[in-house]
């Protein structure tokens, strides 16, 4: 995979890691196959583990989903064992995702790759203005790592059309994206406290500490 050379640094980018009749079959299952959740917007479904957003971690009550055959040849092979979660998603013309990271305590690597219409994914440095957009096209697969996994968000905007650097606008069309990630072995300790939930959650512990010994100190001298 070699490395996009922009800002956010840790973009790695492999063209053509499916041919287009392979992604045409899987686009044909994904239509016809699957048994979608019954909603609108962006659908989601889990393979592998699934995740629990309450405890951050994976859900002990959801059993363990074995990858379907038409999954297996697109896992990727270059983190040493599978991924432990794999989602795929379906994303309506019109759809997007709101800027987020990937829970930096739950999962370490983290790869996606893009089929049907391409797509703006906008990065962002934190709350700051600077951000970039990278065109996800079918067939690609990205992995974030670094800066552009821990310390920038991403997101799809919700909307029909994307506006290109060249200034065309291209009309939104369906678009399927597999997520795979890794669990993380050990706490991240990259210390963001604006974007990592281990550094808020250590960060929110000891303020509660602090508050405790405070209030304890204070009851002392009270009585
Ligand atoms: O659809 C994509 O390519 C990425 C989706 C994403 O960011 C996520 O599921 O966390
Ligand atoms: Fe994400």
């Amino acid at each position: 995979m070699k490395e996009l050379a922009i800002e956010p640094r840790g973009i790695l980018w492999e063209e053509n890691f499916i041919s287009p009749e392979h992604e045409q079959q899987l686009i044909s299952i994904f239509r016809h196959e699957l048994d979608w959740p019954d909603r609108t917007g962006r659908q989601s479904l889990h393979y592998g583990y699934t995740f629990d957003y309450k405890t951050f971690g994976i859900d002990p009550e959801i059993p363990y989903k074995e990858f379907p055959d038409w999954l297996k040849p697109l896992i990727p092979t270059t983190e040493g064992r599978p991924p432990e979660q794999v989602c795929l998603q379906y994303y309506p013309p019109g759809s997007g995702i709101p800027p987020h990271v990937d829970a930096h305590m739950a999962y370490d690597q983290l790869y996606a790759l893009s089929m049907g219409a391409p797509v703006l994914m906008q990065f962002r440095k934190g709350k700051t203005e600077e951000r970039v957009d990278v065109d996800l096209t079918p067939r690609t697969m990205m992995q974030m790592k670094g800066d552009a996994r821990l310390h920038w968000t991403h997101g799809i905007k919700k909307r029909k059309t994307d506006t290109l650097a060249d200034g065309s606008v291209r009309l939104r069309e369906d678009r399927w994206s597999i997520t795979y990630r890794w669990l993380r072995e050990g706490e991240c300790e990259c210390g963001n406290v604006e974007l990592c939930d281990v550094a808020q959650r250590r960060n929110g512990v000891e303020k509660e500490k602090r508050s405790l010994k405070e209030l304890t100190e204070k009851d002392a001298l009270e009585e």
